[in-house]
């Protein structure tokens, strides 16, 4: 089958996913917010996981939450002004999933593990390091599993990417660059409104150009060596419109980052976006595409010294020895995410984890780029 139609029909899939009967004793989830992205980061997702029944929503206003509410077939509904309190202490919720504003992350993952709730919390965990720090503090002490939903760092294609560096297929690395540009359709999403609840460009989406490039080099920055980001369009201090900048790594290796939330399109019309990583190694070089939407369409390229070539592709995980796939080709990242999610609050190992100390070194990169003073002839070619 020509792979436009697979990548269609892998599409279509994921954005539509079957409905599989739950097992006896789901986990009961609890969303706070009507936000958009609980419906491709766990509604969608929850359809084909057994383990997991969506049984509460919460939000502002009542009529709009029932509304919301019916569309998905979510049980029970929470509006007005107590609700999201209400939903954190029903005690049939198991777990609850954040996806508020940034700058009310913290305030309700906090109050989320106080009523004794493990919490998914969308990205970025919160606006300071420190902020991290002290929700997994708190999960700590309470035992209960918390983490931020850094979907990218869950599909197969990363972990194929690591693997592929891992075996020296590039040799011992050198430098990392990342990339993340939505088209200015998308930008146009981000009022001063959303800038002033914390969704600035680095805080948005700046985090996945940082993370692909601790996945990518297994490593954490040592330091960000160069940063510049402007805020001319919003005007919001601390947030930016675009940010750039450069890091040092282990071993000597350095990497470079660009985020961008209004690239404009191409010939006038085209939307463009960009999510890419390239590594380059001494014995050649690995990029990867598309790591936001990776089971749409991504590849693995990667080019040795003499310029041979070599395409790789993983859609899904295989077995411990490798004759059964784990997963559906169609599985996004957010589905990934929510199986580690599960396997965690059953005790188990999950295949990779956003632990503490990723979610406290993401937002330490940030502040160390918003530290910066803003720059307003900051120009990004896409
Ligand atoms: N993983 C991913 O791919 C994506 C993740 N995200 C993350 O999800 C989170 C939410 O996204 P964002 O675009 O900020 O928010 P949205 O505007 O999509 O939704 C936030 C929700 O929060 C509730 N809310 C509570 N107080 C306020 C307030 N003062 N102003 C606006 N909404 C409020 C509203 O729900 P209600 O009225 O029902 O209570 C609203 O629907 C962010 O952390 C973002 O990073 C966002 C998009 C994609
Ligand atoms: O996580 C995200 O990815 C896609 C963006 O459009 C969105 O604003 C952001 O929160």
């Amino acid at each position: 089958m020509p792979a436009f139609i697979t990548a269609m029909k892998r599409a279509a899939t994921s954005f539509n996913p079957p409905t599989l009967p739950k097992d006896g004793t789901p986990l009961k989830f609890g969303i706070i917010s009507t936000a958009d992205i609980s419906i491709q980061a766990l509604i969608l997702p929850a359809r084909s996981h057994p383990g997991v029944e969506i049984y509460a929503i919460a939000g502002r206003s009542l009529e709009n939450t029932e509304r919301f509410a019916k569309k998905h077939g979510i049980k029970k509904v929470y509006g007005g002004k107590d609700a999201y309190q209400a939903l954190v202490e029903d005690p049939e919720v198991d777990v609850v999933y954040i996806p508020l504003p940034n700058i009310m992350h913290y305030e309700w993952t906090m109050r989320s593990l106080n009523a004794g709730k493990h919490v998914l919390v969308e990205k970025p965990i919160a606006m300071r390091s420190e902020e991290a720090r002290r929700v997994h503090e708190l999960a700590e002490a309470k035992g209960l599993v918390l983490m931020e939903a850094m979907h990218i760092r869950f599909h197969p294609a990363v972990a194929r990417l690591k693997e592929i560096i891992a075996r020296g297929d590039i040799g011992a690395i050198k430098h990392i660059s990342s990339t993340m540009f939505l088209p200015s359709l998308a930008g146009a999403l981000y009022t001063d409104e959303k800038f002033a609840l914390g969704k600035g460009c680095m805080m948005d989406v700046g985090c996945y150009a940082i993370e692909i490039i601790r996945l990518a080099s297994s490593s954490d920055p040592i330091a960000v060596t160069t940063a510049e980001f402007d805020n001319d369009v919003h005007h919001v201090h601390n947030m930016d419109d675009n940010a750039r900048g450069t890091l040092q790594l282990p071993n000597g290796v350095t990497a470079d980052f660009a985020s961008r939330i209004s690239v404009p399109p191409k010939f006038g019309i085209i939307p463009k976006l960009n999510f890419g990583v390239e590594v380059v190694g001494d014995k050649g070089t690995a990029k990867l595409t598309e790591y936001m939407i990776p089971q749409v369409y991504h590849s693995i390229v990667v080019t040795d010294t003499a310029g041979k070539k070599t395409v790789h592709k993983a859609y899904t995980f295989s077995d411990g020895d490798g004759t059964r796939p784990v997963g559906e080709p169609w599985w996004s990242t957010y589905r990934h995410q929510l199986e580690a999610f599960v396997t965690k609050i059953k005790g188990n190992e999950p295949r990779t984890w956003m632990t503490k100390e990723d979610s406290i070194t993401v937002m330490q990169v940030i502040e160390q780029v918003y530290e910066k003073p803003p720059d307003s002839d900051l120009s990004l070619d896409a």
